[in-house]
C-alpha cells in the first residue's frame, strides 16, 4: 500500500512512493515512500542494512526500482521520472550525489578542482588553458566562499585536511548547480570541529538546494536541525524532528537502543 496520495498539493523537489527493490528475494527497500520540499534538508539513518544506500542507488539511477514512483521536479517546475533515466542523465537534470570517500584531484589547486568542475565546462585542459569569462569567475568565488575555503584557493589539494577535502568536493558538486544533493556520510572522519562547521554549511546550502543527508553521527543530526527520517528494513519506521523519532519506542528497540 502507499502511504503518499497519488496526487500531492505541496511542491517537491523529490518524491518517491512505494519504491521496491530485491536483491536475490531479499527486499533492501520495501515500499519505501518519502517527499523531500525545495530548499529541505533531510536527515537519514537508520541502522547497519536498513536500505540507506540502496535508496540513493535508486534515486541517482544506479539501481532499477522493481516496483514505485520516483519524481523530480527541477527549479523550472519540470517533473521527471527518475526510473527511466541513467547515472549521468539524472546528474544533468540536477541530482549531484557525493560519496563519503573524497576524489579531489591531489596536485590540482583548490580553485583549478573547482574550475574543471563548473557546469559547461570542457575538461581539465580547457579548464586549465582558457581564460575564465567573468560569469564563471564569479560562480567561483561564489562557491568559494560558500565552503569557505577562499584563502586557500591556490592551495594544493592534497595539502588540505580531511575536512577541507570534503568541503571542496562538496563545492564541485555546486559547480554542476543541482537543485537536489544526496550527500553520504559526510561527517565521517572529521573532527568534532569539522563536524559542526560542515553542519553550519549544510544550512547555508539549504538555502538554495534540497538536501539528503545519510548519516550516523548524532550529534552532526542535532547540529543540523531538521526533519529526520529513519529507514528501517528497507522502509520509513518513523520521521520527524531527531527528539521526536528518538522518543519513538519502535526506534529505540531497533536502532538507538542497540
Ligand atoms: N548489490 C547487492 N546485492 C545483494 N544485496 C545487496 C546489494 N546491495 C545491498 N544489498 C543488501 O541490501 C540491504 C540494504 O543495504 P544498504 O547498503 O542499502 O543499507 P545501508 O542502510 O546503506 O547500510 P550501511 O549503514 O551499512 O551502509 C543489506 O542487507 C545489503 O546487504
Amino acid at each position: 500500500m502507499s502511504a503518499i496520495p497519488k496526487h500531492i498539493e505541496n511542491p517537491y523537489v523529490l518524491y518517491m512512493d512505494g519504491v521496491s527493490v530485491s536483491f536475490d528475494g531479499f527486499k533492501a527497500l520495501n515500499s519505501l515512500s518519502l517527499v523531500i520540499a525545495p530548499g529541505e534538508m533531510r536527515a537519514i539513518i537508520g541502522p547497519n542494512g536498513a536500505g540507506k544506500t540502496t535508496m540513493m542507488d535508486v534515486i541517482t539511477g544506479k539501481t532499477k526500482p522493481d516496483s514505485g514512483t520516483i519524481l523530480f521536479t527541477d527549479t523550472h517546475q519540470q517533473e521527471y521520472d527518475l526510473t527511466r533515466f541513467d547515472e549521468a542523465d539524472v546528474a544533468n537534470l540536477g541530482v549531484g550525489r557525493k560519496f563519503q570517500k573524497p576524489s579531489v584531484i591531489e596536485s590540482l589547486t583548490v580553485f583549478e578542482n573547482l574550475e574543471m568542475s563548473l557546469k559547461g565546462g570542457r575538461g581539465l585542459w580547457a579548464a586549465l588553458v582558457h581564460k575564465l569569462t567573468p560569469e564563471r569567475a564569479a560562480k567561483l568565488d561564489e562557491i568559494l566562499d560558500m565552503i569557505d575555503l577562499s584563502d586557500k584557493r591556490d592551495w594544493m589539494a592534497g595539502s588540505l585536511s580531511h575536512g577541507q577535502k570534503q568541503w571542496l568536493e562538496i563545492g564541485m558538486l555546486l559547480g554542476q548547480e543541482p537543485d537536489l544533493l544526496l550527500i553520504d556520510e559526510p561527517a565521517a572522519g572529521m573532527t568534532d570541529e569539522e563536524t559542526m562547521k560542515t553542519a553550519e554549511l549544510f544550512k547555508r546550502l539549504a538555502q538554495k538546494h534540497s538536501l539528503v543527508v545519510v548519516e550516523h553521527d548524532m550529534d552532526f543530526i542535532e547540529a543540523l536541525d531538521c526533519k529526520v527520517t529513519v529507514l528501517h528494513e528497507g522502509h520509513v519506521l518513523a520521521e520527524g524532528s531527531l527528539a521526536t523519532v528518538k522518543a519513538n519506542q519502535q526506534v529505540i528497540e531497533v536502532y538507538l537502543g542497540r
